[in-house]
């Protein structure tokens, strides 16, 4: 009871001092809204999608963010890239831009976005824009504005019209910033109309436009954001699975699929049998590109690009985090890209208040962790500290034994409504956890990386880092399921000694978006590049509580003694005269692994 009045007390605490000037801008919604869940957006969207305006009140933000641009800009021109067609430059030529100060329309100007590539189409300040330029449906407008999305995001004001005007693009923006809508709304828009309505002979059979996604909870929620999109029509949408593709290997069925939203391991295999083909595909997109570009899944989506042999298919890759060797894997594989960058390059919103905590070693992060979920001290905290914690929160940990025995710590730990969630649970768990999270049921989501890239919790107020990412990419992505969609949240990060050669690392990703990193931290040496690579691979027992193995193995061994010597009797005692192979007593395999009675017969 003390845990629930604990944590149902809510709310993050805020440094109002320091972001005095967005506190304004809050205030008049604020007491409207005391007591009440977080709601969609309403209209008025520029403080929530100004996703700089942090960055701008924030003075050091401000100048590194403005350095890194400066840099990435000598970077491209020393990549010999003097096409100077970038948003800004573009859009003076293309198209004339209203200067007055409209405060419900986010001045695209305002936000840090860079469009290199040929003729970059201008972009746009508001959805409605798209009809009068592409004839983009009235219905798909209608159903954004019924789903609260009133006023494109950087990303969909400049990635939209590219897509539109059929080019490929490689968009890069941060975390929660809407770049599912940014793919999904001219996919729509340009498939036109359901294959199933359509009498056209150039709508060719069979699926036309594919999502790829490295998760089956992302698959899942794209999905249902494509349908959100679609109401109205009947559109065939396919959230691709062992039992759709059953349903698919029909090819009455699938030639009146529209959009198709995968993994890509569960096409390829339907691929190899061939059970599905792509040759009617014009529209491929890769979410989350750097993971799916990597070692892993590469060769699978080499496939499906091969796949899609239709003349005119557009490519699209959409990330918040694009390595230089994925970026140069991309655009290998895009045809006259454009390339769109929001904000900084695997860097955070300063949304996210992100903090480093030292913890010494494995055997402390538990009682830290413990004692920060059940703290109800009202004291303040130094400006480099975690704030108070409120749910629901995600709490990421490297592997899925840990995740497993963290979870049972914290309840053991009269934590409440905690779950977990990792790729070894059945399809029917992950399922029910992400339910549970998204109806507000789960307070504590205790996962592993399968959580970290694409999953859209509303309203995550923060995230605990309990292992060390392996990756800066990772780190990024990991925080990222907090402030989303102009929210904020914060974001702990537990370091340990053997963490600690690699703090330089991710401080500088704090550092970048703004949030307090200790001087002594910043005066550390960079770790080399080969140490670099080591990030996260320290080695970690699959219990996060050594003490509670103590005294498990023997446990374990007097068990398997106790049944085996069960099981002896019992055959004896029936007495068939089967021939068994002795037991291999007290092994840790146990029941079943010793006896094979099944081949007593022979
Ligand atoms: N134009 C908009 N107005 C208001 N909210 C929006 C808008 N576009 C998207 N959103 C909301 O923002 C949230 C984040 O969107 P989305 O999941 O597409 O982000 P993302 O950039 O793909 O994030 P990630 O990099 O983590 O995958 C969602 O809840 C979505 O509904």
């Amino acid at each position: 009871m003390e845990a629930f009045q604990l944590l149902s007390k809510g709310g993050v605490k805020f440094n109002r001092k320091r972001f005095e000037g967005d506190v304004k801008l809050f205030q008049p919604t604020k007491n409207a809204d005391k007591g009440k869940q977080p709601e969609a957006p309403t209209n008025e969207l520029p403080p929530e999608l100004d996703f700089f305006r942090y960055a701008k009140t924030n003075v050091p933000a401000k100048r590194k963010a403005e350095d890194k641009t400066k840099e990435e800009k000598k970077k491209e021109k020393a990549h010999g890239n003097d096409d100077k067609s970038d948003a800004e430059s573009s859009r003076g030529k293309r198209r004339k831009i209203e200067d007055e100060d409209t405060p419900e329309v986010p001045k695209a100007s305002k936000q840090r976005v860079t469009a290199k590539g040929k003729d970059v189409p201008a972009a746009v300040e508001t959805f409605h824009e798209l009809r009068d330029r592409y004839e983009c449906p009235q219905l798909l407008l209608a159903n954004l504005e019924k789903n609260g999305w009133k006023t494109p995001t950087g990303i969909q004001a400049y990635g939209v019209p590219i897509l539109m005007e059929k080019r490929d693009v490689a968009a890069i923006s941060p975390t929660g910033t809407g770049k599912t809508l940014a793919y999904l709304i001219p996919m729509i828009s340009l498939l036109g109309t359901p294959i199933s309505q359509s009498s056209s002979e150039d709508k060719g059979k069979g699926v036309r436009g594919l999502v790829l996604a490295p998760t089956r909870e992302l698959a899942g929620q794209i999905y249902n954001e494509c349908l959100k999109l679609c109401q109205g029509r009947k559109w065939r949408i396919v959230l691709y699975s062992k039992a759709t593709a059953a349903t698919l290997s029909n090819k009455e069925v699938r030639d009146k699929t529209d959009i198709i939203i995968s993994t890509p391991m569960r096409l390829v295999a339907s691929l190899k049998e061939s059970k599905i083909e792509l040759a009617n595909v014009r529209h491929l997109i890769l979410d989350e590109a750097d993971r799916m570009l990597d070692a892993e899944f590469f060769p699978q989506i080499e496939e499906v690009v091969e796949s899609c042999t239709h003349p005119s298919l557009q490519k699209a890759i959409f990330s918040a985090t694009l390595p230089a060797g994925a970026e140069q894997v991309a655009m290998k594989m895009l045809k006259n890209p454009i390339r769109v960058v929001v904000g900084l390059k695997d860097t955070p919103l300063p949304l996210i208040r992100q903090s480093l905590v030292y913890v010494a070693d494995e055997s402390s992060k538990l009682p830290s962790l413990v004692s920060y979920l059940t703290d109800t001290s009202s004291l303040p905290t130094a400006a480099t500290a975690p704030p108070r914690w409120a749910p629901p929160i995600l709490i990421f940990t490297s592997t899925q034994p840990r995740a497993t025995s963290l979870t049972t710590q914290l309840i053991l730990h009269n934590i409440p409504n905690v779950d977990v969630l990792h790729a070894s649970l059945t399809n029917k768990q992950r399922e029910d956890v992400v339910h549970r999270m998204r109806m507000g049921e789960c307070w504590v989501l205790v996962c592993t990386e399968v959580v970290a890239r694409g999953m859209d919790f509303k309203g995550v107020k923060g995230v605990i880092n309990y292992d060390w990412p392996m990756t800066v990419q990772s780190y990024v992505h990991r925080i990222g399921r907090t402030g989303r969609a102009g929210n904020e949240g914060f974001a702990v990060t537990y370091w340990t000694d053997e963490d600690a050669p690699y703090l330089k690392t991710i401080a500088n990703v704090l550092l970048q978006s703004g949030s307090p990193v200790p001087d002594w931290i910043l005066k550390l040496p960079k770790p080399s590049a080969i140490r670099k690579r080591q990030m996260g691979k320290v080695k970690r027992g699959d219990d996060v509580d050594p003490s509670a193995s103590i005294g498990r193995k023997d446990a374990i061994k007097k068990r398997d003694m106790v049944l085996g010597s069960k099981r002896r009797k019992e055959k004896e005692e029936s007495g068939k005269g089967k021939w068994k192979k002795p037991s291999t007593e007290g092994g840790e395999g146990g029941q079943g692994k010793a006896e094979w009675s099944g081949f007593g017969e022979v």
